[in-house]
């Protein structure tokens, strides 16, 4: 997978090199580039915003040097526009495990209140293009959402995990947040690890880890409960 990123702040973007995803670019899995859109202007200074139309606080992205900036870094290559926004669609699992399959993303990180509207509409006519947005919560810039998008899509890449069996066992993958875990020492500050998960008993463990996921699902999260298919529940599941 190809992932492009356009912003004017490509330091923010430094993480992605480090670690796990650091490796995985080193090995050549993903394929990751970092844009400035400044080098895209113009102008002395370099603008890349102005006021908006109608009125309203801050200021909105301009438009021209973000058409000139994209037409470069998508070139001919086919690939998915991602744009982060408050206003997006939310990001799950769900939409991570639909763009692992893609050949490329392009991400565009705006700033300020947002890119102009029209570089959404310019490009949607002629690629997919999605407006996501990471959470009910307002960041200052698409940066740090494009950080967790790129990791979340990222580790679902063959060969990007050093153990796959952890993305195919992700919380939400069976629509349940995981639940607790356990390592040694058995005894810690009087607090003893569940008796069952040193029981050797395999039929016994897998239980009690659905019926803590039930529960801690059912606790944290009613409504991804209620999302489950009718059949994903048996009647024992429906107790908690
Ligand atoms: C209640 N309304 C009143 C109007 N404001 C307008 C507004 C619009 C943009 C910005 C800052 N900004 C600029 C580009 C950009 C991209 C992503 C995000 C982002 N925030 N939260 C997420 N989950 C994000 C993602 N993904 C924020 C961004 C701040 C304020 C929004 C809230």
């Amino acid at each position: 997978m190809r992932i492009d990123v356009v912003t004017i702040f490509p330091g923010y973007l430094a993480p992605l090199r480090e670690a796990l995803l650091g490796r995985a670019i080193a090995a050549g899995l993903i394929d990751v580039r970092v844009h400035n859109l400044r080098d895209w202007t113009r102008d002395v200074h370099q603008a890349v915003d102005d006021a908006p139309y109608g009125g309203g606080p801050g200021m909105v992205m301009r438009p021209q040097v973000w058409g000139e900036a994209l037409d470069d870094v998508l070139g001919d290559e086919p690939a998915r526009l991602i744009v982060p926004t408050p206003a997006g669609v939310p990001f799950t699992q769900a939409t991570a495990r639909r763009w692992k399959d893609e050949p490329r993303l392009v991400f565009a990180c705006g700033r300020y209140e947002g890119i102009d509207q029209r570089v959404v509409d310019e490009y949607a006519s002629r690629m997919p293009v999605e407006e996501v947005s990471i959470g009910d919560y307002v960041l200052v810039g698409g940066e740090v959402a494009v950080l967790v998008m790129v990791e979340a899509v990222a580790r679902l890449l063959p060969g990007v995990l050093g153990n796959p069996q952890s993305a195919e066992q992700d919380s939400f993958s069976d629509g349940l947040l995981e639940g607790p875990a356990y390592t040694r020492p058995v005894v810690w500050r009087g607090r003893e690890v569940p008796a069952v998960l040193r029981s050797g008993d395999h039929g016994a463990i897998a239980r009690w880890r659905r019926d803590r996921a039930l529960e801690r699902t059912a606790k944290r999260r009613p409504d991804l409960l209620a999302a489950l298919p009718e059949d994903a529940l048996d009647q024992r599941d429906r107790e908690f």
